[in-house]
């Protein structure tokens, strides 16, 4: 006789390779880590995004073993290895760390700091030292010391020595912040795709939201100690929780209203405010790559449609080339001042008047 077992998404996805479970600390009285959940697959780039002091290091310190946590388990392949009674000491949690200030040892070469964690055999250790120097192309410099090498280049030593006793896990804070920017790109890059050769479970900490979408798979908001928000960096991008969620990752418009009948009534015409009761004041907040901008036609802009709303007119105030795109500011005839970013070269003149729309599917509205 087969017996049928009903199984649910979460029974079919492997063990996670790193779990932490409702981990807290607490500094002075205050939580500065509060109740932090995460679970990170092998090869899983998890990325742990917040303002300065929002508690990402804390954390990672917890995780690394030289941060005691007050509550709260981590667990390494299922197995336990850290609550507030049982504690795997740091150097026995087979993890990598990578810090912005991650200081090789200057007195030995590249390929004595590349091996400094390893065990085996003298040859085997030297496979593995030549195999990752090749893996971050400085093969040439097995011999050379911290000194002769280039901001990057050592970035890159360290990665390989980090990287080399295969670790668990990788925990990374802020590893590129020191790197200038046209260096970081690349070596991100590189990173990233060495350490999924590698399998590793990575928990990164950054507060650039730019670095979270590059190397995250996951991303996991944080704010005052708190995992707002948690998925892949798409849909954190365009389905944030609040308005300090859309703020974090770019600059915002935000437009205010009051809800009468499920609809919020602006000069862009009525947005959906579902579940909210009459009289809620609430906050229209879209990001400034989302206007669409029309050219004034005798004293009239673009017709309404649904997907759009009405258009609104402004004046230009100021507009600014940055590059990739430019950043027009509207003066617009309800008050407000707006900014819109638009790709290439676009810059109007002061004081000319355009309509705006607002497409519907690019807005949030939050309750204020
Ligand atoms: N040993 C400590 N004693 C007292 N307070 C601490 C200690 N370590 C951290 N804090 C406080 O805990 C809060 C969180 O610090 P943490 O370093 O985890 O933040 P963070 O998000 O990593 O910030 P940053 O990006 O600036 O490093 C901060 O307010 C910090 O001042």
């Amino acid at each position: 006789m087969t017996t049928l077992h009903a199984s649910s998404a979460a029974d079919l996805l492997p063990e996670p390779r790193l779990e932490i479970r409702n981990l807290r600390r607490f500094f002075d009285g205050r939580p500065v880590v509060d109740d932090v959940s995460l679970k990170v697959q092998k090869g899983q780039v998890t990325c742990l995004l917040g303002p300065s002091g929002c508690g990402k290091s804390t954390t990672l310190r917890m995780i690394a073993g030289v941060e005691m946590q007050d509550s709260g388990q981590i667990y390494v392949d299922g197995k336990l290895i850290c609550d507030t009674v049982f504690r795997v000491p740091p150097e026995r949690r087979e993890i990598g760390l990578m810090f912005q200030d991650f200081a090789l040892f200057p007195h030995l070469s590249v390929a004595d700091n590349v091996a400094f964690g390893l065990k085996g055999s003298r040859a085997e250790k030297r496979a593995r030292v030549e195999e990752l120097l090749t893996r971050v192309s400085l093969a040439r410099h097995i011999d050379s010391f911290p000194h002769e090498l280039s901001g990057g280049e050592q970035q890159r030593v360290a990665l390989a020595r980090a990287i080399a006793p295969r670790p668990k896990i990788m925990l990374m804070d802020e590893p590129f912040s020191g790197l200038d920017n046209r260096l970081r790109d690349g070596i991100r890059d590189e990173t990233l795709s060495l350490l999924k050769e590698e399998e590793a479970a990575v928990v990164l900490v950054t507060h650039e939201p730019e670095e979270a979408m590059r190397m995250g798979d996951e991303i996991a908001l944080m704010r005052g100690g708190k995992i707002v928000q948690q998925g892949a960096p798409y849909n954190v991008y365009t389905r944030p929780i609040d308005k300090a969620a859309v703020a974090f990752f770019s600059d915002v418009n935000i437009l205010h209203a009051t809800v009468n009948g499920a609809l919020a009534q602006t000069p862009f015409g009525d947005f959906f405010a579902p579940g909210l009761e009459d009289g809620t004041e609430v906050e229209i907040v879209f990001r400034p790559q989302h206007i669409r901008i029309d050219f004034d036609r005798a004293g009239r802009g673009p017709e309404p449609t649904a997907k759009d709303g009405v258009a609104a007119r402004g004046r230009v105030k100021r507009a600014r080339f940055l590059g990739n795109e430019s950043l027009v500011e509207f003066q617009m005839d309800f008050g407000t001042v707006l900014k819109a970013t638009v790709p290439n070269v676009f810059l109007p003149a002061e004081g000319r008047a355009m309509w705006l729309t607002v497409p519907r599917n690019r807005c949030f509205v939050f309750p204020r």
